[in-house]
């Protein structure tokens, strides 16, 4: 049996007197796509911080490839190959589209102009960027050097996933990556999403779109009040069950898969 790359038991997080997180479990396994629905306040969002480092667990333990791992900041979890793309993308909208790629990781001059007066090198990041977003099939981007804000929003979108998927990432993260998408666009960050997958790149897919969810995951992870329900194969189950089972209209006969 394959081992979990991310792996995470018992996870506590409270808030006062709201638990965000009750012993919230998770597994996801190499190569797969995991999508993790529920319902509004069920603790999605406290369990995917807790994964990438910006929120720190009170209690329970998370393992990247067997390790023990406790981020104490979303640069630790990235370090660690952890990269999460939220539905508020951290581009810069002036910025271009190769400097957004490489922001934070810019590549210096050679010689003493990059050591001594930190000069990027300008044509590298470029001719880096274009090569990344072409091997992931997004070069209807025209010009490289185009400001982020003359983007689609699905474009945009784009960018932040061949930023995770562009270096080494071991997990990616895309919290509701076709929120604010038009049909068309979604499409693309749907098929986006597969061919990361075919590149041997786990995904997490949170989301709150049902047919985006059973298009692609492999595996759907089920949260409420806090912890997780179960994990259900989106080929055995439909649509209407995971509603029911994320609402608790229902109770699935397997509590975790
Ligand atoms: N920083 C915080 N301070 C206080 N309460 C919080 C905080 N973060 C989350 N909570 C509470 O924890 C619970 C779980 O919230 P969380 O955002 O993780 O749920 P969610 O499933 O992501 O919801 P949604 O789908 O609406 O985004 C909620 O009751 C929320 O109000």
């Amino acid at each position: 049996m394959t081992e979990p790359l991310l792996y995470a038991r018992n996870l506590v997080k409270r808030y006062g007197r709201v638990t965000a997180m009750d012993h919230a479990d998770f597994d996801l396994y190499p190569g797969e796509i995991l999508a993790v629905i529920g319902d509004n306040g069920a603790g999605k969002s406290s369990l995917i911080k807790a994964l990438s480092g910006a929120v720190q667990p009170d209690e329970g333990e998370i393992r990247l490839d067997g390790q023990p791992v406790a981020f104490a900041s979303p640069l630790e979890a990235r370090k660690a190959g952890i990269e999460t793309v939220y539905q508020t993308l951290a581009l810069s909208p002036a910025l271009s589209i190769s400097d957004n790629m490489f922001m934070g990781r810019e590549i210096q001059r050679q010689g003493f102009m990059g050591k001594w007066f930190g000069m990027l090198d300008k044509p590298a990041m470029e001719a880096f960027s274009r090569q990344k977003l072409s091997e992931l099939g997004l070069m209807t981007i025209q010009n490289i050097s185009q400001p982020v804000e003359t983007l689609s929003g699905g474009q945009r979108q784009g960018v932040a996933v061949a930023r995770a998927a562009a270096f080494g990432s071991r997990v990616i993260i895309l919290d509701e990556p076709t929120a604010a998408l038009g049909v068309k666009e979604s499409r693309r960050v749907l098929d986006l999403i597969l061919d990361v997958r075919s590149r041997g790149i786990p995904i997490v897919l949170i989301s709150h779109n049902m047919p985006h969810v059973f298009e692609v995951a492999d595996r759907i992870h089920i949260h409420r009040l806090g912890r997780r329900l179960c994990v259900i194969n989106p080929k055995e189950h439909t649509m209407s069950d995971a509603v029911a089972y994320m609402t608790g209209a229902k109770v699935p006969e397997v509590l975790a898969a």
